[in-house]
């Protein structure tokens, strides 16, 4: 007898953390549910709402819920999500955020969904479990940062930071020997035994917000992390469904971008070096000028996408003398946004210095340029040393030992890649290329979304 779960269409509510980074992923997954005929509720703060709302592509399927962020003192007034603080006040955000938690509980009394998938708020499932719901912890983070940092084999002592040397040790059963950090890049994981809400720190809630989930889901793919995935799996004794890296289909109409493209347009295909470190990555003053003028001593045209360095109130302000006159006609700095995705499908564009974000990371992998990594948080360099070293598509930046880059080893790091006979060229642009063809096969991103559908609803089956 067929089971009738198995074609049935659920109902998935949504409660990731208060942030733009966290919760357009969880939307872009809730699109491709949608698509697929599954209904979704999507809590989020009404600040969010007006940002999200244009990306909902099935207003018929997908339902916003706005609930109200309680204040906590120390917070501004009105403080809904993590961009309207500085960063050292997450916390103080986070625990307004699971003063939410009666509104949620009430209202999934009301909207009795099948799932619920949720981040950081660790108290969802004992919210979902006496309803019957199913709870699902959604990692939108790389699956080596989740490994290396958040998983029970990592002992983290509540109330105890973490020394020098156990940050420097990969828990036990770590699956890799490449994607690692080196020297002080480790002090960049105490952030883990921090407070990360009231009386909670950032791995105690993490890690209970996956150990007492139904599944976990991470949005990777098993190519590129397989061997990640089945180390948390292991060491949750949990399910974990890959959703693939549902990106969003990309857009061709926005009239902002035409600037940008025609800018491009009058360079040779493949020549420019284009340069973003997407949205926190702010500089200090002398490494924003290293950059420069290691990109300036390449002589190719650029388009550099960056944040005014610490202490400068533009870009312009933070130039090397005589840098503006010298590169005119060949190069732009700004300080704003700029469309990234289509500025890496322009064929005049040949290189792309990124930060390693996980977003920028995909978009890299999927690109046709060469790529050149220059990380700065912890998961931005786990992501860099599995391009770098694991998939060997891209070429690190060499810095010292205190994280510094220089103009020349920038400059270095472009031109290695850039030569297409010289030997880390061509190593870059066929591993690149195969890894491309991959990643952008047809299907491949339809196919993770199917398969993590099955697996839902394999949950979801009755126990006999
Ligand atoms: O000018 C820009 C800069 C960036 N972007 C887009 O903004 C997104 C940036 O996201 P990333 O994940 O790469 O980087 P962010 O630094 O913003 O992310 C943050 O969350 C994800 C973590 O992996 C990063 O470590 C963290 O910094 C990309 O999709 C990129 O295409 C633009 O469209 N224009």
């Amino acid at each position: 007898m067929s089971d009738p779960t198995m074609d049935r269409t659920f109902h998935v509510a949504m409660f990731p953390w208060l942030a733009i980074g966290h919760m357009t992923p969880f939307l872009h997954l809730g699109n491709n549910l949608a698509a697929r005929g599954h209904r979704v509720s999507f809590y989020l703060p009404k600040k969010a709402l007006s940002l999200l709302q244009d990306h909902n592509s099935h207003p018929d399927l997908i339902t916003f819920h706005v609930f109200k962020v309680p204040h906590v003192d120390g917070l501004p007034p009105g403080t809904e999500t993590a961009s309207d603080i500085p960063i050292s006040d997450t916390s103080l955000l986070v625990a307004a955020m699971d003063r939410t938690r009666d509104q949620f509980e009430s209202s999934l009394l009301e909207t009795r969904p099948d799932f619920v998938f949720y981040d950081v708020a660790h108290w969802v499932p004992m919210v979902a479990r006496p309803l019957g719901i199913k709870a699902i912890c959604y990692k939108v983070v790389a699956a080596s940062s989740i490994a290396i940092a958040l998983v029970p084999a990592r002992k983290v002592v509540p109330g105890m930071l973490l020394t020098e040397k156990e940050l420097a040790e990969v828990p036990p059963g770590y699956p890799s020997r490449t994607v690692v950090l080196h020297g002080g890049e480790a002090r960049s994981l105490q952030f883990v035994s921090m407070p990360f809400g009231e009386g909670i720190t950032f791995y105690e809630r993490t890690t209970a917000a996956m150990r007492e989930s139904d599944a976990l889901a991470i949005r990777t793919c098993r190519e590129l992390e397989g061997n990640f995935c089945n180390y948390i799996s292991e060491q949750y004794g949990k399910p974990v469904f890959l959703t693939g890296p549902v990106l969003p289909f990309p857009s061709t109409s926005e009239t902002s971008e035409e600037q940008w493209i025609s800018r491009l347009s009058q360079f040779e295909t493949g020549s420019v070096i284009f340069c973003a470190f997407g949205s926190q990555y702010i500089l200090e003053i002398d490494q924003f000028q290293e950059l420069l003028l290691g990109i300036e001593a390449t002589e190719r045209p650029f388009l550099v996408s960056l944040k005014p360095p610490n202490g400068a109130a533009s870009v312009e302000e933070a130039f090397p003398p005589g840098f503006g006159e010298r590169t005119k006609g060949r190069g732009t700095v700004t300080g704003g946004w700029v469309p990234q995705p289509q500025i890496l499908r322009h064929k005049s564009v040949g290189c792309f210095v990124s930060h390693c974000g996980f977003g920028s990371m995909w978009e890299s992998l999927m690109c046709e340029s060469q790529l050149v990594l220059v990380p700065h948080l912890g998961d931005q360099i786990l992501n860099a040393r599995l391009l770098a070293e694991e998939l060997r598509v891209a070429v690190e930046v060499d810095r010292t030992e205190h994280g510094l880059f220089s103009k020349e080893s920038m400059r270095k790091a472009i031109e290695s890649v850039m030569d297409p006979d010289g030997e880390v060229g061509k190593t870059v642009r066929k591993n690149h290329a195969r890894w491309r063809e991959t990643l952008t096969a047809t299907n491949f991103m339809s196919d993770y979304v199917d398969e993590f559908v099955r697996n839902l609803r394999s949950i979801l089956r009755p126990h006999a």
